[in-house]
């Protein structure tokens, strides 16, 4: 569905804007209460990814469809591969079988499993046989995705022996693992985490009395609202819930980074009011985002959205992300008049003149550029505080539900015009 954008404004004192759970907290959580179920999961996420995790989890079929969930291909991967007498095919999205899964495959096998390529080597489709996993050791690349090591690290307890990981390489998007050992850890699983080395001691089973674990609403969904925020005049303010100051999800980092736009974050009772406090003040923007990759877009979009230049590094995991986030990002950033350039791990965006020259003036009239969105719900939300400058249309709009469902809904309630 391609939806218009139409220049519009925050409203004052604009309703609280209810954000879904954490959908890497919540698919993490799913994982471990199908090897633990006395564990009780309060405000999961709505997201199709975590909805077809759940789905995937109760199915008996020996045929499970992930689509374009990431974390529930790579999670259920290491589940399917401890499931003695269980043999399942696992497949996804087109795109889904271009994301590489080798490291996570190859460390699994090293471990006991037996799991085969049914179309491209090194890519889903899978097929596992469920097996006891017998060895407790294995060393694995840290520098592709963080989710395979959270895969490991999630079925480690039930492992016999438990497991004893080594690093190897710069290990990217760090607080993913720490998440990961933090909700292991609140289960009452024993973890030691050193320079390159995991390990994780086994638990066999809980105590039945388990107080429910509450899912942290989803930063990364939040940064959307910052970069709306940014876009804003001082004095706009939006309120969001339900989120923690000692957050487990790498993606509160917004907070700091977006003082820089002149955003302030105010913490109070489960919710965080996101404040304009002042004009920004043209400064170029300088950003290693290898520890929170997930906020890349919003960023470059902000920056544009403001007409200053940013060097973004740390973005070698963008290429194998729902789409290749950095050709992606340049395409559509140039399509509205930006100058981008990219490398395997960066990208660069020069400073502009804001939509004050005469064929940027033109962008504003009509119903504006048509930003497409590749299949990644990131590229959908990431474009859309772009329509407090200017009209715009962004395509197969509803790609947002992969973490965000009610996305576009919450964007009319802050003042956004929105139509089909
Ligand atoms: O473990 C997780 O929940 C995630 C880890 C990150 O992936 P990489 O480790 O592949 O960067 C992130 O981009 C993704 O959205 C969610
Ligand atoms: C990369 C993402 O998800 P996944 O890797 O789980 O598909 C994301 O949500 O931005």
């Amino acid at each position: 569905m391609l939806l218009a954008l139409h220049k519009s404004a925050v409203v004052e004192n604009p309703p609280k804007i209810v954000i879904t759970g954490s959908k890497s907290e919540s698919n993490r959580l799913l994982l471990l209460q199908a090897l633990y179920p006395e564990i009780k999961i309060e405000n999961i996420s709505n997201s199709d990814d975590s909805k077809v995790m759940q789905a995937a989890l109760k199915s008996t079929s020996n045929h499970i469809d992930i689509s374009h969930a990431g974390t529930a291909m790579r999670f259920l991967t290491a589940f399917f591969a401890t499931q003695e007498e269980r043999e399942i095919t696992i497949t996804g999205s087109a795109r889904m079988k271009e994301r590489p899964i080798q490291v996570l495959v190859d460390a699994l096998n090293t471990l006991g499993a037996d799991i085969s390529y049914l179309e491209t080597e090194g890519c889903p489709p899978l097929k596992i046989n469920g097996k006891l996993l017998s060895n407790n050791k294995v060393s694995l690349k840290a520098n592709v995705s963080s989710q395979y090591i959270s895969a490991l690290l999630l079925i480690a307890p039930k492992l016999k022996n438990g497991l004893e990981l080594t690093l190897e390489g710069e290990i990217t998007s760090v607080p993913y693992i720490n998440m990961t050992l933090d909700l292991l850890n609140q289960i009452g699983v024993e973890t030691h985490f050193e320079n390159n080395k995991i390990k994780i001691s086994p638990l066999e089973s809980l105590s039945p009395d388990q107080t429910p674990l509450t899912v942290e609403s989803d930063w990364s969904s939040a940064s959307y609202f910052y970069s709306i925020v940014a876009l804003s005049a001082v004095g706009t303010e939006i309120t969001l819930s339900s989120y923690r100051q000692n957050s487990l999800q790498g993606d509160i980092v917004l907070s700091d980074i977006y003082t820089d736009f002149g955003v302030e974050t105010k913490f109070d009772n489960n919710s965080i009011t996101l404040l304009k406090k002042e004009e920004y003040q043209l400064k170029p923007i300088d950003c290693d985002l290898k520890n929170a990759p997930d906020i890349a877009q919003t960023i470059a979009v902000t920056c544009f959205g403001l007409g200053i230049s940013c060097h973004l590094t740390g973005l070698h995991t963008l290429k194998i992300k729902e789409t290749d986030r950095l050709v992606a990002l340049k395409t559509e950033l140039e399509k509205l008049g930006a100058k981008v350039s990219i490398t395997e791990n960066s990208l660069s965006l020069e400073a502009h003149q804001l939509f004050g020259s005469a064929s940027q003036g033109q962008r504003s009239q009509g119903l504006g550029e048509i930003i497409a969105t590749y299949h990644d719900h990131r590229m959908a939300m990431a474009f859309a505080p772009l329509g407090l400058k200017i009209n715009l249309r962004i395509e197969d709009a509803m790609v947002v539900s992969k973490s965000y469902p009610s996305f576009w809904e919450d964007l009319e309630k802050v003042g956004f015009k929105i139509t089909k």
